[in-house]
């Protein structure tokens, strides 16, 4: 069945006015700009949860000044909460963060690692980060991400991460504590090490682990844990999270009471799109209470689905390990006569995974993601194109992600303790109607799947993770010192800059299947349109 809807921008559309929800058209293939303005009925179909306002609905195009009047909503919009919007009159100090320091004589570095010069390393508050590089020409381009019907150049500037001269915490006075929410990801040691180590620069001593994600507020025995640099030198050596992960939890309330009794004052909070609306959440509360607290996330996912950002940690490692999979699905089809190996790979509403996996194995034949429709049976259903490969090819690889093809399964309604949908396992799924086609149409098929799940994800950062972790980590702490509140840090064309979180969690990032790596993963697997 088809319905319609009719997304409202302006007077020109770059969309057709009315969008006909077939198979065809998905989220990933709207225009990004235009997204936010898609109805909820729609993007509940596809699993996608939608900012209710839009940053681009409302504006007249016809008006000479929309965009200074674009850009000044956007420099609204990317502002990024200070101490000082609540606590006018807060005091601020010379930063304590050094680094042409002497070694300390002793263990007593109260006021930050000791130095005989001046420190001009610093950032201005006022430096910015161009988060949109692409000048397109037309809509048309492949990719393209327009607000207005002409796809015109709108300069987007956001906020550059690093130290500031100035801090708004004396580190003698700060209860610092990380605390890491979700699933695990590789480089969640390698952050909570960077942000120890940071911290310690600026002088700061009461530094505290809280044990398994928000539970760790409010479940007694679960004891805070300290940490030092001693405590966490080797950490980012092995995977998963020295302080343990976890769903669900108490609520924003409970948490920040128990925030107030431990006299926490930066809250570092690692976690997903889940995790940082919760982050979101504490540092209002936090307000609310008139807490002077810092409250700074660091976005983790393996899934990549964070917006605005180059990509998450974990993310390049989870596709190292995924490509192996892969991997090995292609060694057991090739060798096997008439051999088909399908792989599942994480990926709850996005496949950013299986696309990067597909494309940097070089070895799948078919990868299916969740933003881009497909049949299994009719004569241009994936079954089809099976047989095909076998006749020509011999034997062939498909790559899954688990969100793709949810269509198929039946929905059971069972939420995990945060809320998120447990989703049907569609590997298996391929894997049975497989076989039951190729013994149907009496064609003999050798058929192998691998699910490697959770060895995506429990192994440590390789080299490029650990990098960005780093310096996530670091900013992290620049961040909380500098007075800013209820940010996240990211990576945005190579540089690293602070966001409000608001702006990057109001809807799942997802691949663009009008963009130029779907198109390249494409023609690397050479998988014609399933549908
Ligand atoms: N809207 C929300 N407000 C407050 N807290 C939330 C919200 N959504 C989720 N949380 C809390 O955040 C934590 C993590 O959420 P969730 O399990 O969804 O993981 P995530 O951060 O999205 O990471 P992952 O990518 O592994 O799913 C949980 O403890 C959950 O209770
Ligand atoms: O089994 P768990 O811990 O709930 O995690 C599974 C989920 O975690 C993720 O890796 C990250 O959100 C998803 O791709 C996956 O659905
Ligand atoms: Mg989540």
């Amino acid at each position: 069945m088809m319905e319609s809807l009719s997304p409202v921008i302006g007077p020109k559309l770059v969309l057709p006015a009315k969008i006909s929800l077939s198979d065809h058209v998905t989220f990933g293939s709207v225009l990004p700009s235009l997204r936010p303005n898609l109805n909820r009925k729609f993007c509940k179909k596809l699993q996608v949860h939608v900012e209710k306002k839009s940053p681009t609905s409302g504006i007249d195009f016809s008006d000479p000044d929309w965009k200074s009047k674009y850009q000044k909503d956007f420099e609204a919009r990317f502002n990024i909460p200070h101490l000082t919007d609540v606590f006018e009159d807060a005091a601020a100090y010379p930063s304590t963060f050094c680094l042409r320091m002497r070694t300390p004589v002793t263990e007593d570095f109260a006021d930050g690692y000791p130095s005989d010069e001046k420190w001009h390393g610093y950032i201005n508050n006022n430096d910015r980060v161009l988060l949109k590089v692409i000048n397109y020409s037309s809509p048309t381009s492949a990719g393209a991400e327009c607000i207005d019907p002409d796809c015109t150049w709108v300069e987007q500037w956001v906020h550059r991460a690093g130290p500031r001269e100035k801090i708004y915490f004396k580190p003698e006075d700060v209860k610092a504590a990380v605390v890491t929410c979700g699933g695990l990801c590789p480089g969640l040691n390698d952050v909570i090490r960077q942000i120890v180590i940071t911290l310690e620069i600026y002088g700061v001593k009461k530094i505290v682990g809280i044990p398994f994600g928000y539970r760790g507020f409010s479940e007694e025995e679960l004891a805070e844990m300290p940490l030092s640099r001693k405590v966490v030198q080797n950490v980012h050596l092995s995977g998963g999270s020295l302080l343990g992960v976890s769903r669900g939890g108490p609520s924003v309330s409970e948490i920040v009471d128990s925030m107030e009794e431990r006299g926490i004052n930066m809250l570092f909070i690692l976690g997903g799109n889940g995790t940082h609306a919760g982050a979101n959440a504490i540092h209002d509360e936090c307000r609310k209470r008139r807490l002077k607290v810092a409250v700074v996330g660091v976005p983790k996912t393996i899934d990549n689905d964070i917006l605005l950002m180059d990509k998450t940690f974990g993310f390049d490692t989870a596709v190292e390990e995924a490509q192996r999979a892969i991997n090995s699905a292609y060694i057991e089809a090739h060798s096997a006569y008439r051999g088909i190996g399908i792989v599942k790979l994480m990926g709850r509403s996005s496949g950013f995974i299986a696309m990067h996996a597909s494309l940097s194995s070089g070895q799948t034949d078919i990868c299916l993601i969740p933003e881009v429709p497909f049949r299994l049976h009719g004569p241009h259903g994936v079954l089809s194109h099976l047989k095909y490969l076998l006749e020509t090819k011999g034997s062939a690889v498909v790559c899954a992600a688990e969100g793709a093809g949810q269509n198929f399964l039946e929905k059971t309604n069972a939420k995990d303790a945060s809320g998120n949908i447990v989703l049907g396992d569609i590997g298996v799924h391929i894997q049975q109607e497989t076989k039951k086609y190729f013994k149907e149409i009496g064609i003999p098929a050798d058929v192998k799947y691998i699910d490697p799940t959770y060895m995506i994800r429990a192994c440590r950062a390789n080299a490029s993770d650990g990098i960005l972790c780093a310096v996530l980590g670091q900013n992290a702490v620049h961040g909380a010192f500098a007075g800013y509140s209820g940010i996240t840090v990211g990576i945005c064309n190579t540089h690293y800059v602070y966001l409000p979180i608001p702006e990057v969690i109001s809807y799942p990032r997802v691949v663009d299947p009008n963009s130029r790596m779907w198109h390249r993963c494409l023609t690397s697997t050479g998988q014609p349109d399933f549908i």
